[in-house]
């Protein structure tokens, strides 16, 4: 199986081809750019001489269909809008790491994405990807909206208390923090060293563009949640998101209870680890991995839950699940490439 990469250039792209490159089934992978045609791989990514000579290819419909048979596209929103549709028709199997085809309401995406959205039947066909909790449907899925990297973290977090307790709905709260590489290659000045570098910081205050995605998952667990509370932060690091969630039960619970019930539901996925009584993860503990640690704890004094849940954001939040995805695609061992043990410290 031969596998395209279109946006091979930036941070997510590039993450796929580490990963694509120790993957026993897409044998072949090819690199796709708007603005670096007939360079080397190697040369935005010096850390690839001598184990890839891929030459960054132009963004031909017509020749990536006759020469391969899934396509990542991992390119800014409102990009996919446009490729999407025409590669899809061609038969091939798409995998897109924007946002452009997570919203079912078109409405919803050009209101928080501030883009023209895609055509309503390509979006009709496109399943969310979040592996854990939609497998069944992405094994037959030829169209995947790979989810956002804080949607991951929140989603994961949240949907085995939603789905098991019944809680007070306005009192969630998602406290989010992200590495600087959740922001892409592309340099700005909100991003670069001196503005971030011992600096701590909030960001798209009430209006960051994942709240939709966000509460679009949770609602099918409890058509009844109203608008989240979330909000984002940027923290001087190069990978990772950490989401910390707090709520409150509307019974009492027991911590015994509590983590029960999260490593009941996590049991048979590999990439989701539950952390026992008193022990939180960190950014980076889950480092370069495609896992998602969750900690967890009940407040007896309160009454209050808190959840914990970190990712790698350009694994399991972007590249790694994309892969995951494919994998629960094709029928194959779902973490096939992706088993690498976190990079510590
Ligand atoms: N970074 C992260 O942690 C996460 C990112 N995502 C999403 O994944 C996607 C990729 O993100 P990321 O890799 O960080 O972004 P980057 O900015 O690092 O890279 C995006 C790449 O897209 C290509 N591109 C830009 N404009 C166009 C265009 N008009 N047509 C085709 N290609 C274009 C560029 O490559 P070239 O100039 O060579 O064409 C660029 O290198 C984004 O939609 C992002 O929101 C999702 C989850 C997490
Ligand atoms: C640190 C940082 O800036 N992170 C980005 C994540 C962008 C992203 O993943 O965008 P989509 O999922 O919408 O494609 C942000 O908060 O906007």
């Amino acid at each position: 199986m031969k596998a395209a990469i279109i946006g091979a250039t930036g941070y997510g792209g590039a993450e796929l081809v580490r990963i694509l490159h120790q993957h026993d089934y897409i044998k072949q992978y090819s690199v796709y750019t708007s603005s670096q045609v007939g360079m080397k791989f190697s040369e935005s990514y010096p850390q690839f001489n001598q184990i890839t000579n891929e030459q960054l290819k132009e963004i031909d419909i017509d020749k990536i269909s006759e020469e391969v048979d899934v396509v990542f596209m991992a390119t800014p929103s409102g990009i996919s809008n446009e490729l999407t549709p025409k590669i899809f028709e061609r038969g091939l199997t798409v995998i897109d790491l924007s946002g452009d085809l997570r919203f079912k309401d078109q409405d919803v995406y050009e209101t928080w994405y501030k883009k023209k959205a895609s055509p309503k039947d390509v979006l009709q066909k496109a399943v969310y990807g979040l592996t854990e909790i939609n497998r069944e449907i992405v094994k037959d899925a030829k169209l995947i909206a790979n989810p956002g990297c804080y949607p991951t973290a929140t989603i994961l977090g949240l949907y085995p208390l939603l789905k098991n307790v019944k809680v007070d709905l306005d009192s969630i709260i998602i406290d989010a923090k992200s590495g600087v590489s959740g922001a892409g290659r592309k340099a700005s000045l909100a991003t670069s060293y001196c503005e971030v570098n011992e600096n701590f910081r909030i960001y798209k205050v009430n209006e960051h563009q994942h709240i939709p995605e966000i509460e679009q998952a949770l609602k099918t667990v409890n058509p009844e949640l109203g608008p989240i509370k979330f909000n984002t932060h940027l923290v001087p690091m190069t990978r990772g998101i950490m989401a910390t969630i707090y709520c409150k039960p509307l019974n009492k619970m027991t911590e015994k209870s509590l983590r029960d019930l999260y490593q009941d539901f996590y049991q048979n996925d590999t990439f989701v680890r539950v952390r026992e009584e008193g022990n939180y993860p960190s950014t980076k503990e889950v480092y370069g991995s495609n896992y998602c640690d969750i900690g967890i704890t009940y407040d007896e004094r309160t009454g209050w839950v808190t959840i914990v849940s970190v990712i790698d954001n350009l694994m399991k939040g972007a590249a790694g699940q994309a892969v995951q995805n494919l994998n629960v695609m094709l029928g194959i061992d779902e973490g096939t490439g992706l088993y690498g043990p976190p990079l510590f410290p």
